[in-house]
């Protein structure tokens, strides 16, 4: 982990709100945003082309942490970019940023990005999406242990079955490290809540009318889920 961290490891479950588009995030209003999530998500990635309107609203959410990503194409981005196109818009964004994430798949190819994000006190997830399936615990592990330069690792799957939930559980239990999982597809809402109850620190539901990944909650409704449910485990 970075030692020059200003960015505080969260202590306890967040609920990130994460927006579809450029027009989804000119439709929130900064006052109302409090009560529907902790972290706002930016996906730069769908909001090329626009540079000028993204520094308005990112000026008009400056009083909320950002999530920033610039999400490749093979793990659900909505543009094909090349690593440095992925790395300047971050480095845009940065200015405006808590947290960064970037795909431990790429990490290789933007390990300067992320160094230079974290000498500005920003946060690093290093962050896996799987929209098929749940790869084996083994699997899981190897990809946990992987992303090890990480403040947390975050992970994203999609579930097709109950023993899927185990998985994650699991992963959940076994790793002491900060971490963030969830699941996607039918299941995704029940393995949010639970995986939140078991320490995942990073919660995503969707702001504005468009969830960016299947079967995400509301960011309002999972912030409340969170809230009402209780811990599990030590
Ligand atoms: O990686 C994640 C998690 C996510 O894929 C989800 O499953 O909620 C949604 C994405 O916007 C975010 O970047």
């Amino acid at each position: 982990m970075s030692a020059s961290l200003q960015t505080r490891i969260p202590t306890s479950p967040l609920t990130v709100g994460s927006v579809a588009s450029l027009n989804q995030l000119a439709c929130l209003q900064p006052s109302e945003l409090a009560k529907q999530c902790d972290l706002l998500e930016i996906r730069l990635e769908t909001m090329l082309g626009h540079q000028d309107l993204l520094q308005v609203e990112l000026e008009r959410f400056r009083d909320i942490p950002l999530l920033i990503t610039a999400r490749c194409a093979a793990e659900g981005g909505e543009a094909d970019l090349t690593p440095d196109e992925r790395a300047s818009l971050l480095s845009a964004a940065a200015p405006f940023a808590s947290w960064a994430d970037i795909e431990l798949a790429s990490y290789g190819d933007m390990q300067d990005i992320a160094k230079d994000l974290r000498n500005q006190g920003i946060g690093l997830v290093l962050s896996y999406h799987n929209f098929e399936k749940t790869p084996y615990l083994s699997e899981l592990q190897r990809i946990v242990d992987f992303g090890e330069d990480a403040d947390i690792v975050k992970i994203a799957v999609r579930h097709h079955e109950v023993e899927d939930l185990t998985i994650g559980t699991q992963i959940l239990q076994k790793n002491r490290r900060p971490m963030a999982f969830m699941g996607m597809g039918a299941l995704a809402p029940v393995s949010r809540l639970l995986y939140a109850q078991h320490g995942s620190l990073l919660n995503y539901g969707y702001l504005g009318d468009e969830p960016t990944a299947p079967g995400q909650w509301p960011a309002e409704l999972l912030k409340n889920g969170i809230a009402a449910s209780e811990k599990i485990g030590a």
